[in-house]
């Protein structure tokens, strides 16, 4: 259904106005482009990639924006309204779905920080609804050990493969003291000690929820220090840590921790599997006009 020609005919310039203005709000902030690859994922784990996140809460819309996994959490809604105003500009007309914008910005955003790229699928529609609930549900948390996740993966159609790779989006980001504490102060198995004293130096037993600290050791650089951290049990959150605890997917992590070519490769293989989570195509849902409100 969804084809990377889709906007040739229709808006040539759509594609390099999604990149420039990924690039432009990457060099302002570089953890913008963590955010809106995290912001693409939390669209297709939820009823597929329909942009149903980027909905906001009215009478008849169950925002997904407050659902635990995204309140105070996601980010980047207004880089995405920025790249929406400028493609419709470019288009001279709304043809340009947000789904597709929050796809291709979250591919652009990898290529920004020096990640692999590859041929982002297009032809997505938007949705008419969002689902809190669904977002509650669906989206991983922090505290699930390797058979969760990995069920968890399997409901949207991805494997244990798929896990490991895209969770290997965490080389990119920072995650909140409240997502970790339990882990640094409350494990001791597979948990480094010297690393667990100096994330809780930033990190207090109370207080400081909202206190940052990065995914791995280059927050800003898509490399494979993320797995080659998990090796040495310096995973932040519980959740990384479980794909390397003895489990089935101790071997691929050891596999990507030596080898960014593999992990790259079969990253960008993942997102595209990730970004064809049950679409809506053809005349199914709509194009909004505003990615924040149903047209
Ligand atoms: C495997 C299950 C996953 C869990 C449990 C998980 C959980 C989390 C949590 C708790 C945070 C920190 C949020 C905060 O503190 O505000 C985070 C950040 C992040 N996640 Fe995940 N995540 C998972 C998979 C993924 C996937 C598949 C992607 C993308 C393909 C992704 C991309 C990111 C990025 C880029 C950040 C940093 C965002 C920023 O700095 O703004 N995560 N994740
Ligand atoms: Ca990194």
């Amino acid at each position: 259904d969804l084809s990377d020609d889709f906007y040739d005919d229709i808006c040539p310039e759509a594609l390099p106005t999604i990149r420039r203005v990924v690039e432009d709000a990457v060099r302002q902030e570089r953890r913008m482009g963590a955010s809106l690859l995290r912001l693409h994922f939390h669209d297709c784990f939820v009823n597929g990639c329909d942009a149903s996140i980027l909905l906001d809460q009215t009478a008849t819309i169950d925002s997904e924006k407050t659902a635990r996994p995204n309140n105070n959490s996601a980010r980047g809604f207004e880089v995405i309204d920025r790249i929406k105003s400028e493609v419709d500009k470019v288009c001279g007309r709304p043809v340009v779905s947000c789904a597709d914008i929050l796809a291709v910005a979250a591919r652009d955003s990898v290529v920004a920080l020096h990640g692999p790229t590859w041929e982002v699928e297009l032809g997505r529609r938007d949705s008419t609804t969002a689902s809190r609930t669904t977002a509650n549900n669906d989206i991983p948390t922090p505290l699930m050990d390797l058979p969760a996740l990995i069920d968890n993966f399997k409901k949207q159609g991805l494997d244990e493969e798929d896990l490991v790779a895209l969770s290997g989006a965490h080389t990119l980001g920072f995650a909140q003291c409240s997502t970790f504490r339990n882990r640094i102060y409350s494990e001791t198995n597979n948990i480094d000690s010297t690393f667990a004293s100096q994330r809780q130096a930033n990190c207090p037993r109370s207080g400081g929820d909202s206190n940052l600290a990065s995914l791995d050791p280059t927050p800003a650089l898509f490399d494979s220090k993320y797995f080659s951290n998990l090796v040495s049990k310096k995973g932040l959150l519980h959740s990384d840590q479980a794909l390397f605890s003895g489990g089935e997917t101790d071997e691929l992590v050891k596999t990507y921790s030596t080898n960014l070519r593999t992990f790259s490769k079969d990253f960008a293989k993942s997102m595209i599997k990730m970004g064809n989570i049950k679409l809506l195509t053809g005349n199914q849902g709509q194009i909004r006009v505003d990615c924040k409100k149903v047209n």
